[in-house]
């Protein structure tokens, strides 16, 4: 592979281009839309998948254009990263060297050019005229420049020479998959614990893409003929479905919430504690860090088929809302609280038989859903999150009954997250909690064989090996 300062000086191409030309088009209203939302993450730690249907709608945006202008937000957030690295490549200068504004529209350009189907000419001049409204007419070349020395190679030799340019191999994956060296670190590490470290490169490309609509039908409230209706059920969760086509809002409207969008990791989770053991009517179960609710409407449907009662807390009062809707397609009264739950051992001690811990974590797992999420977090997180998370099984297991169940959950694959916190808690407690093989209850559980790693008594889904976020379950008894 040749150097592309071979082919164009990058010292020289971007700022030895000829006056730019005046701008002659108005920006599509789709890559304006993309690029608002790029922005406003940046200035703004808006949250992509929260602030694009709403600039979508005000945008008048038609199904095709929203589907476009989607498609640049997420591809052009994720691969961040990977795009600085051309940038600065071409530029000759590092990226917090670029004007802010001129470096979202670089990204959204490098992502159109290397990632998408749209014409170079329309890339690279919908590109400048982007520029020259949200920056300065001055930036037009520099972008023209940069942006039209992008498109003169493919995306592998792009690959090859910020490679060549990256010191180390974690590093030159990080680069190359546009995660954070620290996090694909952390990844590695996690594989490297269930002696699947060579599939580090499969998990990394699963991270760049959007996970496919998984919808669960509440147990006992959806007809099982509705239910076949939805969508592919070859899925590992028995209540599963990947959604074959429209608007998965339509569809659990339709069903009154006893239909939800929920990733089939979060489902199996949610199982793993109802079906541990078989439920004895009158049962307790307490979800303690249910916002939004997703597990919390799961568990609502199997404690009501069971004879078991749910109640649900959630520390931050909007989240709670946010339970009370989920909980709203199941009949009967779930309580939702509003307590901090490290203190529930001392409101609520040895009162219940089953209790929920998803825990407040990195989302380490999460990071398909949420394309900017890999570039806000940091190592300090971990650090601060697996104290909180210590705090709070200590608090469970003091709330939970002598013989009752705990389901440990993380949406992260951290060590510090997921096994850092179990063992720190097995120390504790001692024989006091006993773990469960966790592997046998999922493996009952799930409709398809699930491939886990490790020794089986935690376990661990992955999005390139199961198609879920990667959630962590570890169950324990009290003693
Ligand atoms: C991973 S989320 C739970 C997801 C939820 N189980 C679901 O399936 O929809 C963790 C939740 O814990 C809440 N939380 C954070 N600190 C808490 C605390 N000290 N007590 C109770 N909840 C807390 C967060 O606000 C967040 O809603």
């Amino acid at each position: 592979m040749s150097d592309p300062r071979g082919q164009t000086p990058r010292r020289n191409t971007p700022r030895s281009n000829s006056a730019p030309r005046r701008p002659q088009q108005q920006v599509q209203p789709a890559r304006l839309v993309a690029y608002e939302v790029i922005a406003a993450v940046r200035e703004a730690d808006a949250y992509a998948n929260l602030l694009l249907p709403s600039r979508i709608q005000k945008a008048g945006l038609n199904a095709a254009d929203a589907a476009l202008a989607t498609e640049l937000t997420y591809g052009t957030l994720r691969m961040q990263g990977f795009y600085d690295k051309v940038i600065e490549l071409v530029a000759d200068r590092t990226v917090d060297k670029i004007d802010p504004a001129v470096l979202d529209v670089l990204r959204l350009g490098a992502h159109q050019l290397l990632a998408t189907r749209v014409a170079t000419h329309a890339a690279v001049n919908e590109s400048v005229a982007l520029a020259s409204q949200v920056a300065s007419r001055s930036a037009t070349g520099f972008t023209n420049g940069v942006l039209r020395t992008i498109s003169r190679s493919s995306l592998e030799e792009w690959q090859g020479w910020v490679q060549e340019e990256t010191e180390g191999a974690d590093e030159k994956l990080a680069v190359l998959h546009s995660h954070p060296a620290w996090v694909v670190r952390a990844l590695r590490s996690a594989l490297d614990a269930e002696g699947r470290g060579d599939e580090l490169e499969q998990l990394l490309e699963a991270d760049n893409v959007a996970p496919k609509v998984n919808l669960a039908a509440l147990p006992g409230l959806v007809d099982a003929a509705d239910a076949a209706a939805l969508g592919d059920s070859d899925t590992f969760s028995p209540i599963g479905f990947v959604l074959s086509g429209g608007d998965p809002v339509g569809v659990t409207e339709r069903f009154g919430g006893r239909v939800r969008v929920q990733d089939e990791g979060s489902q199996l989770a949610a199982l793993a504690l109802s079906r541990a053991a078989a439920i004895t009517p009158g049962e307790r179960w307490l979800d303690l860090c249910a916002g939004p609710g997703g597990k919390a409407a799961l568990l609502a449907a199997e404690a009501r088929a069971g004879g078991a009662e749910l109640i649900a807390n959630e520390l931050v009062p909007a989240r709670a809302g946010l339970v009370r809707n989920a909980l709203a397609g199941v009949p009967g009264d779930v309580p939702v609280l509003e307590l901090d739950g490290t203190t529930i051992g001392e409101t609520h001690p040895e009162q219940f038989d089953r209790i929920m811990l998803d825990a407040p974590c990195t989302g380490l797992g999460a990071l398909r859903r949420r394309p900017e999420a890999r570039w806000r977090k940091s190592p300090n997180d971990v650090a601060e999150l697996s104290v909180l998370q210590g705090k709070l099984f200590d608090a469970a297991f003091a709330a939970l009954k002598p013989g009752g169940i705990i389901a440990y959950v993380t949406c992260s694959p951290h060590l510090g997250e997921t096994l850092g916190t179990v063992n720190g808690a097995l120390a504790r407690w001692g024989d006091k909690l006993e773990q469960l093989p966790t592997r046998d209850v999922l493996e009952a559980i799930a409709a398809n064989p699930l491939d886990i790693g490790g020794n089986g008594r935690t376990v661990q889904l992955w999005p390139h090996r199961h198609g879920t976020d990667a959630m962590f379950i570890a169950l324990f008894r009290k003693h």
